[in-house]
């Protein structure tokens, strides 16, 4: 059973980055001190998990951006959750909307997914979040809740969960969800969790915002009851604002 950090802050640097932004950003991240009492994961490209890893001080962890849904094998292009156990790499993201918009994966999938990535031993971050249409159109229950189901069937230790609440329609637009509308659906999501899982183990699963967070909306959004932490995108590629998001928590 993992004993998880009350609060989490990934940073998801998504497809950005040279070997000397890299090299730069995990010295100011070195430099920097973050809460001892939660989680700070930082999600760089493949390319440059490795190099990240081995550089940056154990305050830190680290995640791949994705992986496969299948053991090794005949996946062309692809990354298993077994290279990434063998590279000493703990945590992966799943369901990132940006893969299920772009690369076409459905909430089976990503469920699939998920399970495959916890059975290999793997931490999973797994994204869930509503498009303005299905906000605006009235479906924004409806979908959550069916990205959720999808885990269920797949997931046994939802110690190794992190559930992070994306509003597609806040990410990278500088429209961050304000703090009512986010606690709402970790509220949501929180009892959805509690009506499959019981209340216990709702509680004890972190449920994470990410759209648009940066280190001025952060503290605010953190007072919520439900929100348990940040799930940083361009922010997290500037070290400060990221330190600042960090220690916001706390
Ligand atoms: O996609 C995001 C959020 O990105 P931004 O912070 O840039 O909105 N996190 O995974």
């Amino acid at each position: 059973e993992a004993s998880n950090a009350r609060f989490f802050v990934g940073g998801n640097w998504k497809c950005n980055g040279t070997h000397a932004s890299v090299e730069k950003l995990v010295q100011e991240l070195n430099a920097g001190s973050v809460p001892s009492d939660i989680d700070v994961v930082v999600a760089p490209p493949f390319i440059f998990l490795d190099m990240v890893r081995l550089s940056l001080k154990n305050e830190y962890q680290v995640a791949a951006q994705n992986c496969w849904v299948k053991s090794d094998g005949a996946f062309t292009g692809e990354i298993s959750a077994e290279m990434l156990m063998d590279t000493l790499v703990p945590w992966v993201i799943t369901g990132h909307s940006e893969r299920r918009s772009l690369c076409g994966e459905s909430s089976k999938f990503v469920g699939e997914k998920t399970g495959h990535a916890l059975d290999v031993g793997l931490k999973v971050i797994a994204c869930v979040g509503e498009t303005l249409d299905q906000r605006n159109s009235g479906s924004l229950w409806y979908t959550l809740d069916s990205q959720m189901q999808a885990l269920f069937p797949n997931v046994k230790d939802w110690s190794r969960v992190v559930i992070a609440y994306e509003p597609v329609w806040a990410i990278g637009t500088g429209q961050v969800a304000t703090p009512e509308q986010a606690q709402e659906v970790h509220a949501y999501l929180r009892t959805v969790l509690a009506n499959k899982l019981g209340e216990e183990t709702a509680a004890s699963v972190r449920i994470i915002y990410g759209g648009s967070v940066n280190d001025g909306n952060c503290n605010e959004l953190a007072t919520m009851p439900d929100i348990d932490g940040f799930l940083v995108g361009g922010a997290s590629l500037k070290a400060p604002s990221f330190l600042q998001i960090c220690n916001s928590v706390a």
